[in-house]
């Protein structure tokens, strides 16, 4: 990797005295994992045995793996202990970016580097975008959109539904148009690299612009600005649906940088799943043995795009209410949880609590795709819940 003026570095102390090439086997293996498990990581060259070097198109930015000589210690007297991240980007959100994408994978580097830095680095990194400025009446690109007031017009009673029950369906929401379908097929050639026994959709992380170029701008700046209006209408104090716990200023929801489309076509299907699951990991200095959560994800947000959909085509987003807190997501099938099913038509939104079990069901018409754009909003600090912390 080139160093270049911005060049920076996230350093990874090494956990255990290993002999150095199984060191650098196991961190050959957990680079090449990381890079096939998104597109978001191109590998640009072969590994080398002491640099694994990755593109990262979507921004024009490079990522290197290197070990490093450090200052030696007692119990590393002679050679580099650290694992060092290097990234050349042009802009510091890229770089955090590119540490939040190596974070979701961070089980893959754990048992034998320390991630703390990272765990910091994407912390300060999402603390740092802040919510959506939300939209002036008058501004051009509500031109031509409902604005966030009339989406949620009916406000007490979404409000409501999302406090006591961790979900709302809108379907005020604005529509798409054939058009604008044939021009975003452009970018869905990529099915998910994840196990096609958990899912077999094909998706694109959509920026502003690709969404502009396709006259996508209204749906993807009124997922955008759900932050905003959630982070003004969700101040209350204490609410019946206790764990979900409202925006405050100590802890305003904020938005990435990009939005999620995804297509299923003819048996596609994505497996019962929380977006935020509990992990194994007991939260400390709390009585109630509650469990760390794996993200930042706190409201999931998909916007339907599908014209004609009838429920005998399949595909519906099926819900499972309360549901937070189990650990397994099949349990919420094994144990007969409640549920109910949304079926993805144009211009409905639903807004959910990101640690609910839901599952896509599996398309079954033979031609139509169903298209959906999702948002996760987020919540960098900790949820401000006693007894649920983020990692
Ligand atoms: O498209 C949907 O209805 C849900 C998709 C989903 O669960 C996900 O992408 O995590
Ligand atoms: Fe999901």
């Amino acid at each position: 990797l080139a160093t270049v003026a911005n060049t920076r570095e996230i350093v990874f102390p090494l956990k255990t005295n290993q002999h150095k090439d199984l060191q650098l086997r196991n961190v050959k293996y957990a680079f090449q994992e990381l890079v096939e498990s998104t597109d978001f990581f191109v590998q640009n060259s072969p590994a080398q045995f002491y640099d694994s070097t990755c593109l990262v198109p979507a921004l024009g930015a490079e990522a290197a793996f290197q070990f490093q000589q450090s200052t030696p210690s007692d119990l590393f007297p002679h050679w580099s202990t650290e694992l060092v991240l290097k990234v050349n980007t042009n802009a510091n959100s890229d770089f955090g970016w590119i540490c939040a994408k190596v974070f979701e994978q961070k089980e893959l580097f754990e048992d034998f580097v320390d991630t703390t830095n990272l765990y910091e680095a994407v912390v300060d990194h999402y603390n740092s975008l802040g919510p959506h400025p939300g939209f002036p009446a008058s501004s051009a690109e509500l031109s031509n959109s409902p604005k966030l007031n009339d989406l949620f017009r009916e406000q007490d009673f979404c409000m409501e539904q999302l406090r006591d029950t961790g979900f709302v369906v809108l379907d005020n929401a604005p529509k798409t148009s054939v058009a604008g379908h044939r021009l975003l097929d452009q970018f869905l050639h990529h099915k998910t690299n994840q196990d096609t026994n958990v899912r077999t959709d094909s998706v694109h992380f959509l920026s502003r612009k690709e969404a502009q170029s396709c006259g996508f701008e209204e749906h993807y700046d009124t997922l955008m600005g759900i932050a905003s209006y959630l982070n003004g209408n969700l101040e209350m104090k204490t609410s019946p649906h206790d764990p979900m716990n409202p925006a405050t200023q100590e802890h305003p929801l904020t938005i990435p940088n990009s939005i999620q489309l995804a297509e299923y076509a003819e048996s596609d299907f994505y497996k019962a799943h929380s977006d935020n699951s509990l992990t194994n990991k007991m939260v400390s200095d709390v009585q109630n043995n509650d469990r760390v959560r794996a993200n930042f994800r706190h409201y999931t947000c998909i916007l339907y795009c599908n014209d004609d959909w009838e429920e005998q085509d399949g595909g519906a987003l099926r819900l499972y209410p309360h549901t937070r807190n189990l650990s397994n997501a099949n349990d919420a099938i094994l144990n007969g949880y409640d549920f109910f099913d949304v079926s993805p038509k144009n211009g409905r939104l639903v807004i959910f609590d990101s640690s609910n079990i839901h599952s896509v069901e599996k398309v079954t018409h033979t031609t139509k795709k169903r298209r959906a754009l999702t948002l996760w909003i987020t919540r960098p600090n900790n949820s401000g819940v006693e007894g649920e912390q983020y990692f």
